[in-house]
């Protein structure tokens, strides 16, 4: 059995970035930019005004001064004279300041009879004008790599470039097997349960920027398993859910073996999720989670993500880990690295009682996996611990 570092070291070599396209504004979010990507323009392209209200010259800027209105700038038409001492133009937020002005008075501050005014008692220190540039200038970038976010694309918006270049989406085929599983709404034999992993990795592969794709359940027969197979071609990583044990009918590895997957390593020192596997799968890359549920989604999240991850041009990285204090008392650790569920109270960190890897009510409950070292010992309330946030 490896560590569970190790094994996300193997699972990330186990993938690369894929190829790169541009996609639109409006499709780019959640993507990862695969090069930065530099401004078209200038932001703002010119002074403007930051307020309604008068541009004046700076030496009129005192008390009571009054003043001709000689025009008007607007937001999308500009005032195209010079402003000279004693003169003000009405002016509108987000307009260009005119030649000559060096300050915004609002309109609060200003009493106005016909094309005159008269500044107030009580004027702003501040000129009210973005200086051109203020946000960015031409050739300024958006770094990569990067996960795109709302203020990413209205970025890129404002620096005038229409389309990002992009990961390709990992198409991620996901293969539940076992005799005993039927889809949810179909009524379930007397020794059958429904599919219910399959769900929560296609959610989780597509939180995480990929293409989640449910292949039909595979049986618990060498064929079924390889027909199913069969369907995933075309996918960048093929996951299958259960079969992975040492049972007689635990087939994955096998037909996997038979249909050339190059196994990178077989089980992992952690608990859920002891019997993981992973290798390649001609230009795939498959990783065998185990068939209970919990297992399945806890190594999803130890190790699907991270690749994932890789796979849209992000650096290889565990998943992100926190620090927090314990509610309660906690027994030492066994020779697994222990992901335990919990609920983060403000208390602090509290294990749920019942750690059974097939209890999904506890996982849908839980805020937080602690992570116990392997050979942890007891460890104190009030003691910090290490956790993944859910
Ligand atoms: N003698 C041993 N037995 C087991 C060991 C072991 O080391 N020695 N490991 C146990 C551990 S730990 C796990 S985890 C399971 C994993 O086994 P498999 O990956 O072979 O999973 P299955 O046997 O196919 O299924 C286990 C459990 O999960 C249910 N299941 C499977 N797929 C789904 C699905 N898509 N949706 C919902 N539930 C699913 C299945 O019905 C079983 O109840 O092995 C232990 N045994
Ligand atoms: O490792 Mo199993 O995943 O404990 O239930």
């Amino acid at each position: 059995m490896i560590t569970v570092e190790e094994a996300l070291a193997r699972v990330c070599a186990l993938v690369a970035p894929l190829p790169v396209e541009d996609v639109p504004l409006a499709q780019a979010a959640g993507r990862v930019l695969a090069r930065p990507v530099a401004a078209r323009l200038t932001q703002p392209p010119f002074d403007t005004s930051a307020m309604d209200g008068y541009a004046i010259a700076e030496a009129d800027a005192r008390p009571g001064a009054v003043l001709d209105v000689i025009g008007l700038s607007r937001a999308g038409e500009g005032f195209g004279g010079t402003l000279g001492r004693g003169q003000a133009v009405r002016i509108f937020t987000g307009a260009p300041v005119p030649r000559g002005a060096a300050r915004v008075v609002i309109q609060e501050d200003v009493t106005r009879a016909g094309d005159r005014i008269t500044l107030g008692e009580r004027l702003d220190r501040g000129t009210n004008i973005r200086p051109a540039g203020a946000d960015f200038t031409l050739g300024d970038t958006i770094p990569a790599p990067r996960r795109l976010r709302s203020a990413d694309l209205a970025l890129a918006a404002a620096m005038n470039l229409p389309a990002l270049p992009v990961h390709r989406r990992p198409d991620v085929a996901i293969i539940a097997t076992g005799d005993e599983l039927v889809m949810p709404g179909e009524a379930p034999g007397p020794d059958q349960i429904v599919a219910s992993n399959g769900f929560g990795l296609k959610a989780m592969v597509e939180a995480e920027g990929g293409i989640g794709r449910l292949l039909p359940i595979a049986r618990d027969t060498e064929a079924s398993l390889q027909t199913v197979f069969g369907l995933a071609e075309g996918a960048d990583l093929i996951v299958t859910i259960g079969g992975a044990s040492v049972g007689d009918h635990d087939l994955v590895g096998k037909v996997a073996a038979g249909l050339g997957m190059e196994q990178s390593f077989y089980k992992v020192a952690m608990r859920p999720g002891k019997p993981l596997m992973a290798g390649r799968m001609g230009k795939a890359a498959m990783i065998g989670l185990p068939g209970n549920p919990v297992s399945a989604l806890v190594c999803a999240h130890l190790f699907l993500l991270p690749a994932l991850r890789v796979m849209q041009g992000l650096p290889a990285a565990p998943a992100p880990r926190l620090t927090g204090r314990l509610a309660c008392d906690l027994d030492a650790n066994g020779p697994r690295e222990h992901y335990m569920r919990a609920r983060i109270t403000a208390d602090g960190l509290a294990p749920f009682d019942r750690q059974d890897s097939a209890l999904l009510t506890i996982l849908s409950e839980a805020d937080a996996l602690i992570v116990r070292p392997p050979g942890d010992g007891p460890r104190r309330a009030g003691e910090k611990v290490g956790y993944l946030p859910l």
